[in-house]
């Protein structure tokens, strides 16, 4: 690869590393598996390696991927809360002991599980527990104190504490509570969590501590970040200290004089990974000493004296019984194979995700074949290969025609993807409605995927218009329904008149539209007309907003059918508030920041907030939209972005005499 080949593949894993940070750390719903992320994190990390050059400061190599969420209030880690470096194979574990051996000697190795949760600080004021919080961005977290408080087996007391004491852990869902939430998210039809540790950060991270009790939520302590009172001189000594003040510690954590035992205790747990009842992704290897610690150091991101080894993800072969062909709410075809059941990552699974046609046809896999599936930590589980044909199997055959509404389906141009293209199509309505009734959207309680489905089935609901003219005898005559919840169904559905304009927009479902487009749509252009009826240009014109979004807002408006849908709505009773434009508060009113470089005294979070609190706005990338760039040392692309575009740029200085004057 040459640089400049380089240089381009840079840059777009640093943004889909970024989009992914996103998506992981402040959503907690992530789009690809672990796996996946850290192959990308890797590849990033190898060509910078190569290309030094292109290492930039904030590359996603180099800081931790969180950050503090506007829910909580902050938290200023004394002790940054690092992440560790990852190893995925007995190489690079036998590199990361000969690099320890080059600055100490003799080091002894402790091995403790990697518990796969979210990380938190504990802190505790003579013996009694003060705050908690969350990593964030390794140096500004988020207050958690009030959910702590939930998880039982944190002790809220210690006895024989020393005077002051902050104490780092994992907070984890068990495989017993996360089968429980499965169900019971299930059965109210809600969205299941992907994997035991979004469930635990999500249930960690709410706002209301009610429903963070619900979730029996644990924790595992696994370091001192700070202690007054008491000294300690290893890690062993401490987390033996730690299991004697009554915190909950790792189950075993050996120690070891050479990296050959280590891995052996490695692959020891990995055997057995199964049986504990508790997510672990890998296994960490520490070095004992903490006089060797400080003289190992750290990068920006990680300890030198630490390694994580990721485990693979587990990998099973079974038989392929069928191909379902699912229609989701665009229309999209996507392919489910159906095999016989086999225990993997301690859940029975039966059926995965097999992509796409391309996929299917690259790898020849047909009914009747013997595949390998994969589960990396995600619920539902993907095929990952094909193991060997089965007997007079032949060649899968993608339907041509949709397997609800019979239409002939069409692929356009690149995508992969094949589509039904029949709006009147009964899958995609049912899709379509189960999006549009979803808490995010116009958030119709009790109209689950079973009753909207009914609904579709007996004709009574042939688009969203008809759910506003359901009357309670309509719902009576529905399986399962009794009298009262007809009652609530329908008066839910009243309600969900008055809903916010953002929430209907975003319910309406256009494509690349989500919630957070929907609602710059709306505090842009204030009404439904205004959003109906701009052009490219006007949507464009919203920092945030891209062609692609803008363009297809402009097709989807541009259909009679939706048109006719907004009217339809209206009449029957859908509100659709205009809203009301905010005032212009604050010195920075209007203004777009971008922060680049490490500024002489303020960390980004902080400027950013005084930049928000003075009504400006700050935004991760340069364009011609930016009014100043905040620069400080080792300011990389972003600065000669500015300069190309001319936007004016300043110095953290400035910006401060920009406040105060
Ligand atoms: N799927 C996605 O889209 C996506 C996106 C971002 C990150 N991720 C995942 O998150 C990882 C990166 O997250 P990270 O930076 O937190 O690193 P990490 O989770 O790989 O490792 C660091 C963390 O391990 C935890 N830990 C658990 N047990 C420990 C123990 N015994 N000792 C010390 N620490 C222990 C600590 O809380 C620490 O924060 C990636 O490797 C990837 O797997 C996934
Ligand atoms: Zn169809």
């Amino acid at each position: 690869m040459d640089i400049n080949n380089a240089k381009s593949r840079v840059e777009e894993l640093t943004n889909l590393l970024n989009y992914h940070n996103n998506l992981y750390y402040n959503q907690d719903n992530p789009e690809i598996s672990d796996y996946e992320y850290d192959k990308l994190l890797r590849e990033l990390e190898d060509l910078e390696k190569q290309f030094p050059t292109l290492l930039k400061k904030d590359s996603p190599t180099q800081k931790v991927g969180g950050s503090a969420g506007e829910k909580f209030s902050e938290v200023t880690h004394t002790v940054q809360m690092m992440s560790l470096h990852d190893s995925f194979s007995h190489g690079e574990l036998l590199d990361f002991d000969r690099k320890v051996r080059e600055v100490v000697q003799n080091p002894l190795y402790v091995v403790e599980p990697k518990f796969d949760g979210l990380s938190v600080s504990c802190e505790y004021e003579n013996g009694v527990f003060v705050r908690g919080s969350t990593r964030g961005d390794g140096f500004v977290g988020e207050d958690i104190t009030d959910n702590l408080i939930t998880i039982k087996s944190l002790p809220k007391r210690l006895k024989n504490a020393p005077e002051y004491l902050e104490v780092r852990g994992e907070v984890y869902m068990s495989d017993d509570n996360f089968l429980k939430l499965l169900k019971i998210q299930e059965d109210n039809e809600e969205k299941p969590f992907k994997n035991p540790r979004n469930a635990a950060a999500g249930s960690l991270r709410q706002k209301n501590s009610k429903i963070t009790a619900q979730r029996n939520l644990d924790i595992f302590i696994f370091n001192i970040q700070q202690i007054r009172g008491v000294t300690l001189t290893s890690h062993k000594q401490s987390l033996d200290y730690l299991t004697e003040l009554g915190f909950p510690t790792a189950p075993f954590y050996n120690r070891y004089d050479n990296m050959e035992d280590v891995i052996d205790e490695i692959e020891r747990i990995n055997n057995i990974r199964g049986t504990f009842g508790f997510p672990i992704d890998g296994a960490v290897v520490k070095v004992d000493d903490f006089s060797q610690r400080e003289l190992l150091g750290a990068t920006a991101k990680f300890p030198k004296w630490a390694e994580a080894y990721k485990y693979p993800p587990e990998e099973k072969e079974t038989k392929l019984l069928d191909i379902e062909i699912n229609v989701g709410r665009t229309g999209a075809l996507t392919p489910v194979g159906i095999f016989e059941p086999v225990f993997i990552s301690g859940t029975t699974v039966s059926r995965a995700v097999l992509h796409n046609e391309d996929f299917i046809k690259e790898k020849d896999i047909r009914i009747g074949d013997t595949v390998i599936i994969r589960k990396a930590g995600e619920i539902i589980p993907e095929v990952v290969s094909l193991k060997s044909h089965g007997e007079n199997t032949v060649p899968y055959v993608f339907p041509t025609v949709c397997p609800s509404c019979g239409s002939k389906v069409t692929r356009d141009g690149e995508e992969a993807a094949i589509r039904c293209t029949n709006t009147e199509c009964p899958a995609q309505l049912l899709r379509h409605l189960i999006h549009f009734v979803s808490r995010d959207a116009m958030d119709i309680e009790g109209l689950g995927p079973a009753v909207l489905e009914q609904l579709v089935n007996s004709s009574l609901v042939k688009s969203p218009v008809d759910l506003y003219k359901l009357t309670p005898m309509d719902v009576l005559g529905l399986e399962r329904k009794a009298e009262k919840s007809a009652l609530n169904l329908i008066d839910s559905i009243e309600k969900s008149k008055e809903q916010e304009l953002y929430r209907l927009i975003f319910a309406l479902g256009i494509r690349h539209i989500g919630q957070k487009a929907a609602k710059l749509l709306c505090d842009n252009l204030l009404t439904i007309e205004n959003i109906m009826n701009s052009k490219v240009e006007d949507y464009t014109n919203i920092d945030g907003f891209g062609t692609v979004m803008a363009e297809s807002i402009v097709e989807y408006f541009s259909h009679e059918e939706s048109i006719n849908l907004i009217k339809e709505l209206k009449e029957c009773g859908v509100k659709m508030p205009p809203v009301e434009k905010k005032s212009e508060e604050g010195k920075f009113a209007g203004l777009t920041f971008v922060l680049t470089g490490t500024l002489p005294t303020l960390k980004r979070s902080e400027a950013s907030k005084m930049i928000e609190n003075a009504g400006g706005k700050t935004s991760s990338s340069v364009s011609k939209k930016t009014s100043y760039v905040v620069a400080g040392e080792e300011a990389g692309s972003k600065l000669t972005k500015a300069q190309n575009l001319g936007v004016t740029i300043i110095t953290e200085e400035q910006l401060l005499n920009m406040l105060e004057s």
